[in-house]
């Protein structure tokens, strides 16, 4: 493709299993016409990862998968895993073999999650009528390389163990992240841990409080996990910027989600602090609808525009995407998990995003 700047980016495209194929296929459609309309060329190479990548090479992270990474401006990542691959040994499953590694080896400790009701569309969500007139408009900040999921692990026949530690740098370097966000929305921080509990939670709760000294302007409030959970359903107007650890925030976020409608509309950005980023959904595989067609392609859709956004500062284009996917919402042109009635699937949503883009453009 010829373009009049010389901008270029080479992104790896990793779309894995169950439903990642179907709903990348229509994030890269996205791409194409935003390219094409902002002036910047991208190249857009396809590898193995996950289950997929166990099926034809016996690794969930081949050599030459994390080796095209390496050499990529940023990584757009579908999803793994699924029954097919539960049975072999831990490390050789998709999301501890490939997704894991792939976090830590590109030091992508901040992960970003952005939730949000859209007013247009609010009658739409399971909450409905109470989410029409509380609102929700959240950002999830979440350690990503830390805390239980990489602590050390064990078991026996009888018992088994996992473990969650954190230092103060890990905690310092995302605290940051989330002042540094709120700054830029409502200026408050709400930390989440379990300091009643939990020694690492004490940590967290000591080291967010000396990080927040150096932004005044910002509130902090600090809740337990567990009210966090409920607080959110009750009246998640009151969030602005939610700081997790990796545990917490996977947790908090899947339910974000479902306020703002599905899991089908949570993107993601995984940061290295530098510029360098991992885009995916923040939901999974979806096994029970994959290959149905049927699969909400907006969280694929949002995550490639965070992508534009944090890792080539593409923010017009980052946001005509966004303005795409809100239009389509607004006009109820949404597939299943949101609307059961609805007759639109995955090609078709993507369809109607990428005419909206290009009428856009004329
Ligand atoms: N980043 C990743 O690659 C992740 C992978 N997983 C893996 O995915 C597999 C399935 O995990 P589950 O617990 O079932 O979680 P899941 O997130 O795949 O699905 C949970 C529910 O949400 C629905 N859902 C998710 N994305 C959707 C979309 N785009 N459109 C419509 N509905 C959607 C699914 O149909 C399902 O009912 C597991 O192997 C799990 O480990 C789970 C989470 C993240
Ligand atoms: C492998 C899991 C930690 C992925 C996940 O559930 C997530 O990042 O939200
Ligand atoms: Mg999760």
């Amino acid at each position: 493709m010829s373009t009049q700047s010389n901008k270029h980016y080479k992104i790896a495209v990793l779309a894995g299993d169950g439903i990642g194929p179907e709903v990348m296929t229509e994030a890269e459609k996205v791409l194409q016409v935003v390219a094409d309309k902002f002036q910047f060329g991208l190249t857009l190479t396809p590898a193995l990862v996950g289950g997929a990548a166990i099926d034809a090479t016996g690794e969930p992270l081949p050599a030459a998968t994390l080796e095209l990474c390496k050499q990529s401006d940023a990584i757009l990542f579908g999803s793994v895993g699924g029954p097919k691959w539960t049975g072999l040994a831990p490390d050789k499953q998709p999301e501890r073999g490939s997704l894991l590694p792939l976090r830590k080896t590109f030091d992508l400790f901040c992960n970003l999650r952005p939730g949000q009701i859209y007013p247009a569309f609010a009658d739409l969500s399971p909450l409905h009528p109470r989410v029409s007139s509380l609102g929700m408009d959240v950002l999830c900040v979440r350690e990503l390389t830390g805390g239980i999921y990489f602590g050390e692990k064990g078991r026996s026949d009888t018992d088994a163990f996992d473990t969650q530690r954190y230092s103060v740098r890990e905690i310092e370097r995302i605290a940051k992240v989330a002042f540094e966000a709120a700054q830029k929305r409502s200026n408050k921080v709400t930390s989440i841990d379990k300091a009643n509990v939990l020694q690492t939670s004490i940590l967290w709760r000591e080291t967010v409080e000396r990080v927040a000294k150096h932004y005044p302007g910002v509130t902090l409030e600090h809740m337990y996990i567990d009210n966090a959970a409920m607080q959110l359903i009750r009246s998640p107007q009151q969030f602005d910027v939610l700081l997790c650890d990796n545990l917490f925030g996977d947790i908090l976020s899947d339910e974000i989600a479902a306020i703002a409608g599905s899991l089908g509309l949570l993107p993601s950005a995984s940061l290295n602090g530098k510029g360098f980023g991992l885009y995916e959904p923040a939901g999974g595989s979806a096994p029970d609808i994959a290959g149905k067609g049927i699969a909400n392609p907006i969280a694929q859709i949002l995550s490639a525009a965070l992508m534009l956004r944090y890792s080539f500062g593409e923010e017009d284009a980052a946001r005509a995407i966004e303005q795409a996917v809100q239009h389509c919402l607004a006009q109820h042109i949404v597939t299943r998990d949101i609307n059961p009635k609805s007759t639109y699937g995955t090609a078709a949503v993507g369809a109607a995003i990428v005419a909206t883009l290009r009428q856009e453009q004329n």
